[in-house]
């Protein structure tokens, strides 16, 4: 059986304004249409910029590898909570996926296990498929907590029947130019893939991983070397067409063929 197609993910983060990220989105949709089948991209900008970004990847039709995904949204779907954004309206405009528990928000928002899992409630109500991040910071990883920390996450933020992505981010990584080493990383994703098949109480994983920080150009072929990756989730590197789509080509299996048998792909 073929592999599941790798997703790369682009999280504007708060950057962009209506004109800028109409020309990043354009550029983007046009290259996705090169893109070898085994890719999927999305988009994440920011509220403010998702209709217009909509439009954009819907002029290019039904069968555009490019979807679109928002940053987070509320445990609610409509209520007295002034400044938030529910899953359902986010559906509504035609999001497809949304990223929930980003380090930055449960750093600066104070954002809890318990606050994440209501949110990818949430999300699954209104039929988003949620993107839920983890990872350790340095100090934990210095500690020799990083298991615990992300055994705690996989525990507390996910649903009994979560059936959407987990992206794993070690929080040192992100914006440092620096990604862990890639024996580091396979082990992580094995050892997260065992605490999914016990959080999910299932052997049969079928929620794709993706490894966020520090995902360049340079080093993601290095980063798909390990079969077993679902995809990877770009912060300042998406903010460039050129270089988002650069990291999409090296997702392909095509190019990463030969370690296609990772210690976890079924
Ligand atoms: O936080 C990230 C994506 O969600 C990663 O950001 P950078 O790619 O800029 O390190």
């Amino acid at each position: 059986m073929p592999p599941s197609p790798r997703l790369v993910v682009g999280n504007w983060k708060m950057h962009g304004l209506r004109e800028q990220s109409g020309r990043l989105a354009r550029a983007v949709a046009e290259g996705a249409q090169s893109l070898p089948d085994d890719v999927r991209l999305v988009l994440c900008p920011p509220f403010t910029q998702l209709a217009s970004v909509h439009g954009i990847i819907n002029a290019e039709g039904p069968a555009t590898p490019l979807h679109l995904g928002a940053q987070d949204c509320h445990t609610t779907s409509s209520g007295p909570h002034t400044g938030n954004i529910s899953a359902e309206m986010l559906a509504d405009l035609g999001v497809r996926y949304v990223i929930l528990g980003h380090s930055e928000r449960r750093q600066a928002h104070g954002e809890t296990d318990f606050l994440i899992r209501q949110k990818v409630e949430a999300a699954e109500a209104a039929g988003l498929i949620p993107i839920v991040c983890i990872g350790e910071t340095m100090q934990e990883r210095l500690e020799g907590r990083t298991t615990t920390v992300l055994a705690t996450q996989v525990e507390g933020s996910l649903t009994d029947g979560f059936t959407g992505i987990l992206a794993y981010e070690p929080v040192w990584a992100i914006g440092s130019g620096t990604i862990p080493p890639i024996d580091e990383l396979e082990r992580t994703l094995s050892l997260l893939h065992g605490l999914l098949q016990s959080r999910l109480k299932t052997d049969d994983i079928r929620v794709p991983i993706l490894y966020g920080g520090s995902v360049t150009p340079a080093q993601a072929p290095t980063i798909f070397s390990i079969g077993s990756l679902g995809g990877v989730l770009v912060g300042s590197a998406s903010l460039e067409a050129e270089s988002f789509l650069r990291i999409a080509e090296a997702a392909s299996f095509r190019l990463t063929s030969q370690s296609l048998s990772g210690p976890y792909r079924s």
